[in-house]
């Protein structure tokens, strides 16, 4: 018997006074993939991971998680089950340092007792913080890191409540190439470990390199879904970004 995919959307649909946002999204994820979430601003790629994490309630379709409908469940329901995210906007606390931001994953993840006795929760932090390139960094405030740096430690402490799903929101936005790079070297290991990745990717810095498969977005809508090469090259895809003009060239071309 085929295994279920591991998230499994059907026809969702997202409301905000009475305006559609989210006009019936099908997507389904098998273990393992890497899925990338493109299109123009507000083509609805965040209300779509808030529906997913239970930070908005759809107005219609259904999420199902593992088999399992999580339509509706709470926040914390979600993330318990197995689905972490990253936000758009890393908001480390600021006066922690990067292990005690780590560690609070760790506690609200519920991962303490699971861990075993050799490894406490410190010790778990710090091998969170060396996967994602922060060795060194352990003691340093939130405040006092880099975006880039910033960024890793959010998918640190999403991980920390050890995901079988993880959604990372815009993690290469403005970064550097090199940083860019080690995202996208980051995103194919956490692969490679076993999670599942769902990502969104305004500026498609990270598309084309890592990912398996590609829904495009636009007003709420699925306008193409394949591989990298099918979807970039879709015309109703070039036709969003161009009309978007898009912000990092202001030319109109698809980076
Ligand atoms: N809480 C909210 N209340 C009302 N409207 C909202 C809310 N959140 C999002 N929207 C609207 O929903 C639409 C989709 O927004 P969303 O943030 O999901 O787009 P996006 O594809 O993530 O865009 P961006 O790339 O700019 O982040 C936009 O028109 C936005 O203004």
């Amino acid at each position: 018997m085929a295994r279920a995919p591991i998230l499994d959307i059907q026809g969702l649909a997202v409301k905000f006074n009475g305006r559609r946002v989210l006009k019936g999204i099908h997507l389904s994820v098998e273990q393992g993939e890497i899925v990338s979430l493109i299109g123009p601003n507000g083509a609805g790629k965040t209300t779509l991971f808030n529906a997913i994490t239970g930070l908005v309630r759809p107005s219609a379709g259904s999420v199902r998680f593992c088999g399992e409908d999580i339509t509706g469940w709470p926040a914390h329901r979600i993330c318990w089950a197995g689905i972490a995210r990253t936000f758009q906007i890393a908001r480390p606390f600021p006066e922690m340092t990067a292990e005690e931001n780590v560690r609070i994953g760790i506690w609200f993840g519920k991962r303490k007792k699971e861990l075993p006795r050799s490894r406490n929760t410190r010790e778990e932090a710090r091998r969170l913080l060396h996967l994602v390139g922060l060795e060194g960094k352990e003691e340093t405030p939130g405040r006092e890191l880099t975006l880039s740096e910033q960024r890793r430690l959010e998918v640190a402490r999403a991980l920390a409540t050890a995901p079988r799903l993880l959604l990372l929101d815009e993690i290469a936005a403005g970064l550097s190439p090199q940083a860019v790079s080690h995202a996208a070297r980051l995103v194919r290991a956490l692969r490679d470990q076993g999670t599942t990745i769902l990502l969104i990717d305004h500026f498609l810095n990270l598309t084309a390199r890592v990912s398996d498969r590609l829904l495009a977005l636009d007003q709420g809508e699925t306008i193409a879904e394949g591989s990298p090469a099918q979807v970039l090259h879709h015309p109703e895809v070039l036709s969003a970004y161009l009309g978007e003009r898009h912000p990092h060239t202001g030319s109109g071309e698809i980076p």
